[in-house]
């Protein structure tokens, strides 16, 4: 556990395995903390280099008045990755944490050689639908929102289990700042353009019964990278590293290895 100051911002972060390992940064999503990646990361291979961190306004990171930019939020990550000397990484971004991903892919392609697009898209939701919540988030608290949130973040099944109290512990701990802060930052982007123009292996995780980006938002998203993969996880929403970790691990596995990192 560890704080790295960007100038703005004091982020995070967290760094397992060797330091020649290869590089994999986690990047989560709206609401959660690097724990988002606790379920997979004993299911990987051995030898890698995993660097996790909380973005602005989540976790133990420092949390500005909102709103935030996604530039800030792709800055932050940039300059996470330069004090680390993190250089073609494979970059896992889940939900607004993707959306950092192609932001920085468009950037920096010298830290990213490939990259995982987990429940995410080029554009997510509406202006309005993101003012709605922002406004609710600071007008009633982000406990207001929690029951909505947990149905779009779990299928059913998972919603029935104990486990569903400490993602809504979760999020409820979240500080409403953070959370109006990245949802104005996913309100104003769209990265159709930029993504389109992207050329690095990519692979598209999405779940089944996803509520927030339904696997055809994803499966769009991805598509416009050529060459790029494409896997549902059934029976799962938009956590499915939560909900299923022993396939998420693998399918991530088996693309670490498609692209010789492991
Ligand atoms: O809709 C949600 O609550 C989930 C979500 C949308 C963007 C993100 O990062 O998480």
């Amino acid at each position: 556990m560890k704080l790295f100051d960007t100038g703005d911002v004091r982020l995070h972060y967290r760094v397992d395995g060797p330091d020649d390992g290869a590089p994999v940064v986690f990047a989560n999503s709206l609401g959660t903390d690097m724990r988002l990646w606790d379920p997979i990361l004993p299911l990987l291979p051995k030898g890698l280099r995993i660097i996790r961190f909380d973005k602005r306004g989540h976790g133990l990171s420092t949390c500005p008045p909102a709103p935030y930019s996604m530039g800030a939020l792709v800055s932050d990550t940039e300059k996470l990755m330069d004090f680390l000397g993190v250089k073609d990484s494979v970059f896992v971004g889940l939900s607004i944490g993707g959306m950092i991903a192609q932001g920085l892919a468009t950037k920096r392609l010298d830290l990213i050689r490939a990259m995982v697009l987990s429940n995410t898209a080029a554009k997510i939701g509406t202006p309005e639908m993101w003012a709605d919540r922002i406004k609710a988030v600071q007008e009633n608290g982000i406990e207001s929102l929690a029951d909505a949130i947990m149905e779009r973040w779990f299928a059913a099944d998972f919603r029935a289990t104990p486990e569903l109290e400490l993602w809504r512990n979760m999020v409820t701990r979240q500080e409403n700042d953070g959370y109006a802060g990245c949802s104005a930052a996913i309100s104003g982007t769209d990265f159709y353009t930029p993504t389109a123009g992207l050329r690095l292996p990519c692979l598209g995780i999405a779940g089944s019964e996803d509520g927030s980006t339904p696997p055809d938002l994803v499966r769009e998203t991805v598509d416009l990278i050529p060459g790029s993969k494409f896997h549902i996880i059934r029976k799962t929403g938009h956590l499915p590293c939560v909900e299923n970790p022993v396939e998420y691990a693998q399918v991530l596995t088996d693309f670490l290895k498609s692209v010789g990192h492991v």
